[in-house]
């Protein structure tokens, strides 16, 4: 498969590196700091000449990106976080021009796995009650957003099923009807999520810590080997039929 990779950072560089081992030719690279590596622009490629894009940039970049690829025929699989205020439009888009879209805000299978089980915990804990709960988030310190887009997939999943939870704040709850999302931000950690339940009693805890970049880009390819062909906007439930 011909890769357009959109952004040549840490994920970028990872998901190149994977995509060689996969037998994928990397059929040109677009970044911001425009360089010998990445002398490219979206409108220079097509169809014709990518299968698909790969987009890992920034969260006030990604938008316009998805939206150039979308206007240039690509089918693309995007991994940016923090621009989700755009998303409906992103989803009008694809429908508007027939494309194909993929977004997870983690694209590792241990998260989806996690984000699956999050949902049926937070279903099951509410049943019981008694408990509060808190999700907490750690990345390194180069990381833009905050809460990470996993936590607030994340928080989503336990809002579902866990009522009296309405609203998530980024740090401590001001009233039980807050759901803390607690962030920090040290060395080079990869991204670790935890989910905590604590009564009076006990504490239970899922967690989920990524050791290196690979989870994400072995993900990103995978979801790239499966778009080009369907149309919509689709997602790792799709994916891993979770
Ligand atoms: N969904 C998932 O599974 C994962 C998502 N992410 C998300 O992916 C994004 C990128 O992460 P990461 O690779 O770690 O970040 P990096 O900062 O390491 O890399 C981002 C790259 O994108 C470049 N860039 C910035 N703006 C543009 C633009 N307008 N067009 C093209 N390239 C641009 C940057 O250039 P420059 O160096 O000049 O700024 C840099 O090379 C983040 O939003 C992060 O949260 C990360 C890991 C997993
Ligand atoms: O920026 C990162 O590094 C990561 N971003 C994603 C997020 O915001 O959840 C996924 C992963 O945690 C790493």
């Amino acid at each position: 498969m011909k890769i357009l990779l959109i952004g040549y950072g840490k994920m970028g560089q990872a998901i190149a590196a994977l995509a060689a081992e996969r037998g994928h030719e990397i059929a040109g690279i677009v970044d911001r700091s425009a360089s010998q590596l990445a002398p490219a622009d979206i409108t220079d490629f097509t169809p014709a000449t990518a299968d698909v894009a790969i987009e890992f940039t920034h969260p006030d970049s990604a938008f316009a990106n998805v939206t150039a690829c979308l206007r240039q025929g690509l089918p693309v699989v995007c991994g940016s976080t923090g621009w989700l205020h755009h998303f409906e439009e992103a989803q009008t888009l694809t429908q508007e021009l027939q494309g194909s879209l993929f977004y997870a805000s983690n694209y590792s299978v241990g998260v989806n796995l996690f984000f699956h089980f999050n949902e049926y915990l937070a279903a099951k804990m509410h049943l019981f009650g008694g408990y509060d709960v808190a999700v907490r988030e750690i990345h390194h310190t180069q990381k833009i957003d905050q809460p990470s887009g996993t936590a607030l997939t994340t928080a989503e999943g336990i809002m579902r099923h866990f009522p009296t939870k309405t609203r998530w704040r980024n740090g401590p709850a001001e009233t039980a009807a807050e759901l803390a999302i607690f962030s920090e931000r040290t060395g080079d950690m990869v991204g670790t999520h935890v989910v905590t339940y604590s009564s009076a009693v006990d504490t239970l805890e899922l967690k989920h810590e990524a050791h290196s970049r690979e989870g994400f880009a072995l993900g990103a390819l995978l979801a790239a080997e499966w778009l080009p062909g369907r149309v919509g906007v689709f997602g790792m439930k799709e994916l891993l039929d979770l």
